[in-house]
């Protein structure tokens, strides 16, 4: 033993004992015979179907983009949900422990939370919403759709992919088990120095909250080196760094952002392990560490971090309000710019998270004149996206509905974001709710984004549209929510609620925790309105199937395959010949155009490694966490073993003749209808659009030849 353990450590289990198994918590054990219940549901399903073998072959093996980019939509739609309930608990603890009299329940002494519970609640939320839901969500759309729209075949490293998804699944299953084995961290989301030490913090639950950490770190890194490599070499010919579509640019610039900063995370955690596990002493004064050393490397990181997550957003926005504008985005390559620009402004500004720890005048000021820059090329996409708006003609799609959504939320997030960005203004309501309401402002600007993405392009991936009515009630149910649940936060703010509050004890916020309550049960109500719309659309798929160009009006790259996307995406690598090729090719009147000659297609095989090294990473998470040495040597060992033998086998590949990409071309299009109707009534045709006009018939779907006609 390295460090004075405050509890029992025996060589075999490390610090895992049965008492660690929370069976008499009055929440968690129910939860936990549900879980139980579900999983062994779904085995049995699985085995009487005999679909075991389809599984393991079709998905859990797989290192085709599009499938991992559905398996980390499900992950963070799964996580989003458990994020959810996190949520939905703190709210109606706090609405039922308001005031100074609350009655107690469950042994708790206000509400149903103990102080304990409910810090271990707020922090596994904020963790999870932003690295395992909002993060996996992103990181999955950027995985459908970005080889899609560069025109490659996949990504430029398959294995790599199905690694990175499998290790940030190894994190969520590591945060999970924590419900049911020992507890999690109390020190919120970012951890606090010295708390999060062992003296202070001496169960597990910080020790959770650093391997879960470190592995959504890894997985998230490896995935930016991916995406980076993908659009730098894999761009199909004629895709040049003008005609790159504005989701793969803003993907670019916020993957170089994870690359460089998920690092300064990875340092900060390692060497709050060090600290915890080593007796080294980094971050604890009196011994030559220095608490403000974890502050600053936590938000060197946590600050570009949220600029990781809200970039690709703006670039989805920017991909579907042109299309239900009918035009083509508004100021291209200022939209760039201006995405790098915040994108390098992001590293200069972390301080401003931690004003009111005092370091002068001089620092605050540079700190926050460098944070409010960040509005002025943030304002240049608000009006760019208004600019493409403007004389369009506006379909309000559902897909538009979330879009929109999302520019509003942006707009009351970042303007109070610019207030908080004002030391003296920061120093009266930092810790307090109104921090929090900004941040969800912000953080659900995301949200929204990625439910008009899934929208957007869901036929792309299936086949098929969602139900339009019902994405639209969930639109409007969610944002009814969203309004009732943060609204009130920002005036809760200004009358001095601080975050973190198990007991609110002002019996002057009840009257705002209660219509919170009322805003927790529309998103209940906005959860089955999704529910449904999968329902419907699914047993309607046949009547709504796609073209492919699914929405008439659509620009990019990505729109000139099948839909469904066949697995080697696209039969005839395309050859690009302008920005918003697919809008170019409508316009000349050559959608219809076909492919006359083939070529032999080179794929990657399937691979059970990623699976088994996720598997091993878990294990590894789970015995440093509980101390069990050697079986965290034995997982660590076997992880070496593995990606040895993987680099030594390496990969051939397998070649798909030909003949066979042209039966399975010709098989595509025919199951396809030929184009959707223009989405205007009477049979007009929208404008210049003509969708099968002329040049139909035999001629190079890849236009080899065609004059290159815009910049
Ligand atoms: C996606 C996430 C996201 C995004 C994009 C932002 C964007 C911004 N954030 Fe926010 N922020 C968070 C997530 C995010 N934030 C989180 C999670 C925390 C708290 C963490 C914690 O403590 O747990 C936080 C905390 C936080 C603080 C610290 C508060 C405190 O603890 O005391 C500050 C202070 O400056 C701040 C400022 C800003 C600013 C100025 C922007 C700007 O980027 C906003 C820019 C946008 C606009 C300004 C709107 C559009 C512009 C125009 C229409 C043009 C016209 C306007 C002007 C020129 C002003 N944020
Ligand atoms: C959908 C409904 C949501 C509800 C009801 C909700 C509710 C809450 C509540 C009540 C808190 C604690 C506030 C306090 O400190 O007093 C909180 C904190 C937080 N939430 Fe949410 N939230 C939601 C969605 C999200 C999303 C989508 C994200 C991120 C993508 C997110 C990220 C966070 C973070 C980072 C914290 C801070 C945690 C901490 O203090 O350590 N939330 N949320
Ligand atoms: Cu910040």
């Amino acid at each position: 033993m390295l460090v004075n353990l405050p509890g029992p450590w025996n060589p075999w289990l490390g610090r895992l004992a049965l008492s660690e198994i929370p069976y008499t918590n009055p929440i968690l054990a129910p939860l936990f015979v549900v879980v139980v219940v579900v999983g062994l549901l779904m085995v049995a399903g699985i085995t009487y179907y005999g679909k075991w073998g389809y599984l393991w072959k079709e998905w859990l093996t797989t290192v085709d983009h599009k499938k991992l980019g559905i398996m980390y939509i499900i992950l963070g739609l799964v996580m989003l949900f458990r994020g959810f309930i996190d949520g939905l608990m703190m709210r109606t603890q706090q609405a039922m422990a308001v005031g100074p009299h609350a009655s107690g329940m469950m042994g708790a002494i206000h509400g149903y939370l103990t102080p304990f519970h409910f810090g271990q609640v707020y922090s596994a939320h904020g963790l999870i919403m932003i690295l395992l839901a909002a993060t996996p969500l992103l990181v999955g759309i950027m995985n459908i759709v970005i080889p899609l729209q560069i025109g490659a075949r996949d990504m430029a490293y398959p294995y790599l992919n199905a690694l990175g998804l499998w290790i940030t699944a190894a994190a969520v299953v590591l945060i999970m088990a924590s419900l049911f084995v020992g507890d999690f961290a109390h020190n919120g989301w970012f951890g606090y120095a010295p708390i999060f030490e062992l003296a202070y913090s001496p169960g597990v639950g910080v020790d959770y909250w650093i391997w879960t950490l470190q592995l959504v770190a890894l997985g998230t890194t490896l995935g930016s080196i991916n995406f980076i490599a993908t659009i730098v070499k894999m761009r199909a010919p004629g895709m040049k760094w003008s005609r790159l579509p504005m989701f793969t640019w803003t993907s670019l610039s916020a993957n170089i952002i994870a690359l460089t900063s998920f690092p300064c995370l990875q340092v900060a955690i390692g060497l709050t392990a060090a600290d915890r596990y080593l007796g080294t002493h980094f971050f604890t004064a009196g011994f030559g560490g220095n608490l403000m050393l974890y502050t600053n490397l936590f938000w060197l990181w946590g600050h570009p971090e949220v600029y990781f997550v809200i970039l690709p957003a703006f670039g989805m926005i920017s991909e579907i309000i042109p299309t239900f504008s009918e035009k083509p985005l508004f100021g291209y390559v200022t939209m760039v710019l201006a995405t790098f620009a915040i994108a390098g402004v992001s590293w200069l500004v972390w301080l401003h998270h931690f004003f009111t720890m005092g370091m002068g005048p001089y620092v605050s000021t540079e700190f926050s004149v460098a944070t409010m820059l960040v509005g002025i090329p943030t304002g240049v996409k608000v009006f760019n996206w208004a600019f493409t708006m403007y004389r369009g003609r506006l379909t309000y799609t559902a897909a538009m509905c979330w879009a929109l959504g999302a520019l509003f939320l942006l707009l009351v997030g970042g303007l109070t974001g610019m207030m908080l960005s004002i030391p003296a203004i920061n120093y009266m309501v930092h810790n307090s709710v109104f921090v929090v309401a900004h941040f969800h402002m912000m953080l659900l600007c995301i949200v929204y984004a990625i439910f008009g993405s899934v929208i957007y392009w869901f036929p792309k991936v299936f086949g098929y549209k969602l139900n339009e009515a019902w994405g639209k009630a969930m639109f409007w149910l969610f944002s009814a929510g969203t309004a009732l649940v943060f609204i009130p936060m920002f005036m809760e703010g200004f009358m001095g609620m601080t975050r973190r509050l198990d007991w609110p004890f002002d019996p002057h916020w009840a009257p705002y925790l209660n219509i919170q309550v009322l805003g927790i049960l529309v998103y209940v109500l906005s959860i089955l309105a999704f529910v449904v719309m999968l329902y419907v659309s699914i047993r309607d798929r046949a009547q709504h199937r796609a073209a492919a160009d699914a929405w008439g009006t659509s620009r990019s790259l990505e729109w000139l395959t099948a839909s469904p996307v066949p697995f080697y995406n696209f039969a005839v690598v395309p050859q690009v010949n302008a920005r918003d090729e697919v809008a170019w090719r409508r316009e000349q009147g050559l959608s219809a155009q076909r492919a006359s000659h083939y070529d032999a297609i080179h794929m990657p095989n399937n691979t059970g490694i990623a699976i088994i090294i996720g598997g091993l990473t878990f294990v590894l998470g789970f015995a440093l966490t509980w101390r069990i040495w050697w079986l965290s040597l034995i997982s660590l060992l076997a992880i070496i073993v593995m990606m040895i033998y993987r680099s030594a086998k390496g990969d051939p590949g397998h070649v798909i003749p030909a003949e066979e990409v042209e039966c399975m071309d010709r098989e595509a299009e025919r199951a396809m209808p030929r184009a959707d109707l223009p989405r205007h009534s009477g049979g007009v045709l929208g404008g210049a659009i003509a969708y099968d006009s002329g040049a139909a018939g035999e001629g190079s779907a890849n236009l080899r030849g065609a004059p290159d006609h815009r910049p």
